[in-house]
């Protein structure tokens, strides 16, 4: 297997009395979709934010991190996303007060050429949305400005937390679309609840339960083994179309 683009290695976060991650080790392949999977609340979002820097000053947090071969442990949040980094947050983050092509601008960063053609290629109504207030977007509109936003800058990774969740069907199959030509260019690590989706987009999969790493190997063959899949994720046959 080529060199991973994202190497996490017993990472460990403990936080407000609880040791949400314990010893936490995976690979991210440089190529395609990685699904972070697991239960509600067993630190999906936890192990995103610790890669990124972005827990919280008390949170005690051991382990290693290496991005394309060289260690990020516990550099600064912006200089990992100047590094390539790219981050969809699962509140998605946009300024709602401001306007579609505000929300745009204020994520261009000083030497790059941001990259509208991608970004309305891919999100055509973010253009004809351009003057209207981000506030007033629909939850799948909004999701597309936040990956939008993300996707105006070159990124090597893209760490994307639950794009799909609250979303009606077919903004979902929308968003998924988009993610989908997205990544055949950037490599992701995505966290998602929504199975169809991740059958749909991941070839590889690692669940987390208990604190640890539960499974990682193919994605196919964890929702293809119905047994396994309802212990680990917490769903049934139906859950996973
Ligand atoms: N800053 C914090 N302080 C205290 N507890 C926290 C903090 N951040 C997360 N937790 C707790 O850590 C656990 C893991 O949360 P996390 O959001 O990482 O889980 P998740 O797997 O992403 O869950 P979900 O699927 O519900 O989004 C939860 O029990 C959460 O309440």
């Amino acid at each position: 297997m080529s060199q991973p683009i994202l190497d996490i290695s017993d990472l460990s976060v403990k936080v407000g009395g609880s040791h949400i991650l314990q010893g936490v080790t995976f690979a991210v392949q440089p190529q395609g979709v990685t699904a972070l999977l697991g239960r509600n609340g067993v630190g999906k979002t936890t192990t995103l934010k610790a890669v990124l820097g972005l827990m919280p000053r008390a949170a005690e947090i051991t382990g290693r991190v290496g991005f394309d071969g060289a260690a990020i442990t516990r550099q600064p949040t912006f200089r990992l996303v100047r590094q390539g980094l790219g981050y969809v947050p699962e509140d998605r983050g946009v300024f709602a007060g401001l306007t579609v092509a505000e929300n745009l601008r204020l994520a261009e960063r000083a030497g790059t050429a941001p990259d509208y053609d991608t970004v309305h290629g891919l999100f055509p109504e973010l253009r004809k949305r351009a003057r209207q207030r981000a506030g007033t977007l629909s939850g799948g509109q909004q999701q597309m400005l936040a990956i939008g936003r993300v996707l105006l800058n070159p990124n090597r990774l893209l760490l994307i937390d639950e794009p799909t969740k609250g979303l009606a069907p077919k903004v979902v199959t929308e968003v998924a679309a988009a993610l989908e030509a997205v990544a055949a260019v950037v490599p992701m690590l995505l966290v998602e609840q929504n199975l169809a989706v991740v059958r749909r987009m991941a070839r590889h999969a690692v669940v987390i339960a208990n604190g640890r790493v539960a499974y990682t190997g193919a994605a196919g063959d964890l929702l293809d083994y119905t047994e396994k899949t309802k212990a680990l994720l917490g769903v049934g046959k139906g859950d996973h179309a």
